[in-house]
């Protein structure tokens, strides 16, 4: 199965925000992400609502139930009370759970497994009964996957923000060696493995062609960035042919 694009719109509601009008419509270029071939929509509401809203969870949650059956909506999120209910109301394919704090700026952790893990347990139990696959963001540490194995997660999502932040080469090869070893440390434990954060179409193809075993990427500020020169629906086929899935 080649590697898949989730099309994360939090940049896109940043930019709606600006203003108090309903423009650039998340809606409509949801549309035009899964039209252009993504397997799904990623969205990361965050308490303050900076960019998404709990009102475009819902929305983008019906325009998938209604228009995309086979689409994949990936929530991510510090799992409070607020967020935990909203998942069991929207009932998305796969809830990410990501360890923020909620004056973080964007995520740039991932979860310390150990410390947290009768709550992991608990929380993963919770969401496995609304039904939805669950996701840990992860560092880059082929120690983790095997504790995400054991609190119950069924995937991991590797924070990829060193790797993608390293230019000089030295550091750029010791970020993806670290990367690829999680990654084949997930296969190892039995999880489903994704990706994320700081990824581009220049830093994509090594890493899915290191790692078989990658199945999806969420990717959020560099499409938008691309989508400003060349479209969202060219962007979107673009990293489609980053990843090889197109
Ligand atoms: C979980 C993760 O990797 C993030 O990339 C996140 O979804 C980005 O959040 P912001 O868009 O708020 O920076
Ligand atoms: N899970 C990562 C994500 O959804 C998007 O991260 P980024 O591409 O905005 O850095």
């Amino acid at each position: 199965m080649p590697c898949k694009l989730s099309v994360n719109v939090n940049a896109i509601a940043y930019l709606r925000n600006r203003r108090h009008v309903p423009w650039p419509s998340l809606t409509d270029l949801c549309h035009v992400a899964l039209d252009n071939g993504a397997v799904g929509i990623t969205v990361h509401p965050r308490p303050d609502e900076r960019h998404i809203r709990r009102t475009d969870v819902t929305d983008i949650s019906k325009l998938l139930r209604a228009e995309y059956p086979g689409a994949e909506f990936n929530i991510e999120g510090y799992p409070d009370e607020r967020f935990l209910t909203l998942c069991e109301a929207e009932r998305p394919e796969q809830v990410t759970l990501v360890p923020d704090d909620p004056t973080q700026s964007t995520s740039d952790h991932g979860w310390d497994i150990a410390a947290n893990r009768d709550r992991l347990t608990a929380v993963i139990a919770r969401l496995h009964k609304s039904g939805a696959r669950v996701a840990l963001f992860i560092d880059p540490d082929p120690a983790v996957p095997a504790l995400a194995k054991a609190v119950g997660a069924d995937r991991v999502e590797i924070y990829t923000g060193p790797y993608g932040g390293a230019f000089e080469p030295a550091a750029r090869a010791r970020e993806f060696d670290r990367v690829v070893a999680t990654g084949k440390a997930a296969e190892a434990a039995g999880l489903g493995l994704n990706a994320g954060h700081d990824l581009t179409r220049e830093n994509l193809p090594a890493l899915v062609k290191a790692l078989p075993n990658l199945q999806e990427v969420s990717i959020g500020h560099a499409i938008t960035a691309d989508a400003l020169m060349f479209g969202l629906g060219e962007t979107v086929r673009k990293f489609r042919t980053a990843i090889g899935d197109l």
